[in-house]
């Protein structure tokens, strides 16, 4: 067997549905119809850009990438001088790892749509010759997320501020951001951080990309690998959304775990978080009212607790009991 195939045969990948972002432009209502459907059964689907005129997403992942190198390349201290609070960015252990008992692997570079809306400092990124690709990419992200908040929101035959964006005007408040994610390779690790615990998203969508596998999503048959295409992103819906839509949209639960590639080898990945206006009001799995903010800030702490405590609640899995948190 040659080397690829012995890497290929670690993995047990998922089976998720795709969807094809320009048919979403065009309004073709078997591909709202596919959409609808992965979001109510799997909240877990490849978005296919190939046919997407001038998607700027696959042409600045490279840039990122290369930025994501350099800058986690720097020593932990000139990094930390950057790490404004766990909510904005961090380095890595902030949250619990998937191995019982231990922390997560991952530090972030977080880049907040308000910040750059509003052309804020950002320290992160002042110095570097990526700012402009930062801004294209996530605004490319952005765009994205508003195709698929508009064509949910006719698959629900939702009529004006009932609509998904109208939770999500770009003139009000969010935490809306892009993440920058390194999983440094086992190898290099100096504490004992593995991976990132399960869990579900907190707010709209998550748009991700990622060249190396790593990430799991929940299925009724165990853990299952997500498989990186080419020309594709990775989109999973979150909890507000499904509070949003009285659960009629899934979160899925997801986590990242080490593999024999990352033992040796970094890990990036992209991801695009768009959540709702933190004013909004939601209506939690337990039947607490709750505005965004609030469930932002509650579960950015559940995050934080060990897994005993994590275990005394289901704000983890958004509110899903291990029986249905799988696919
Ligand atoms: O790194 C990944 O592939 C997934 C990260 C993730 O699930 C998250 O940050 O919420
Ligand atoms: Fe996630």
């Amino acid at each position: 067997m040659s080397e690829d195939e012995q890497q290929e045969n670690q993995y047990a990948w998922a089976e998720l549905p795709v969807v094809d972002a320009r048919r979403l432009e065009l309004q073709d209502v078997d591909e709202v119809v596919r959409l609808f459907q992965a979001c109510c059964e799997y909240g877990f689907f490849y978005l296919n850009l190939s046919s997407l005129d001038g998607s700027k997403v696959d042409e600045s992942e490279g840039r990122i990438l290369e930025l994501m190198e350099g800058y986690f390349r720097q020593p932990l201290q000139t990094k930390l001088r950057d790490a404004v609070g766990s909510h904005t960015r961090g380095p890595a252990g902030t949250s619990t790892g998937v191995v019982e008992g231990s922390r997560d692997a991952y530090e972030a570079l977080k880049v907040a749509r308000d910040a750059v809306a509003s052309q804020a400092h950002d320290p992160g990124l002042a110095d570097t010759a990526y700012v402009q690709d930062v801004r294209e990419f996530a605004s490319a992200c952005d765009s994205l997320c508003y195709l698929i908040l508009a064509r949910l929101s006719d698959a629900l035959n939702l009529e004006a501020t009932e609509r998904l964006e109208s939770f999500h005007r770009h003139t009000v408040e969010s935490t809306t951001f892009l993440g920058l994610l390194h999983y440094p390779s086992s190898d290099t690790l100096l504490n004992s951080g593995v991976g990132h615990n399960k869990h579900t998203d907190i707010g709209t969508l998550t748009l991700l990309l990622s060249r190396t596998p790593g990430l799991q999503v929940s299925t009724s048959d165990g853990w299952r690998f997500v498989r990186p295409r080419q020309n594709h992103m990775v989109i999973n819906v979150g909890d507000t959304v499904r509070f949003l839509s009285n659960a009629l949209l899934k979160s899925c639960v997801h986590r990242v775990v080490p593999t024999k590639q990352t033992a040796t080898q970094s890990r990036y990945s992209i991801c695009y978080f768009l959540r709702p206006e933190s004013g909004v009001s939601v209506r939690t799995s337990d039947g607490r009212t709750r505005t965004v903010r609030q469930w932002h800030d509650e579960k950015y702490e559940v995050f934080k607790l060990s897994h005993d405590e994590q275990k005394a609640g289901l704000v983890l899995t958004g509110g899903m009991d291990s029986k249905r948190e799988h696919l």
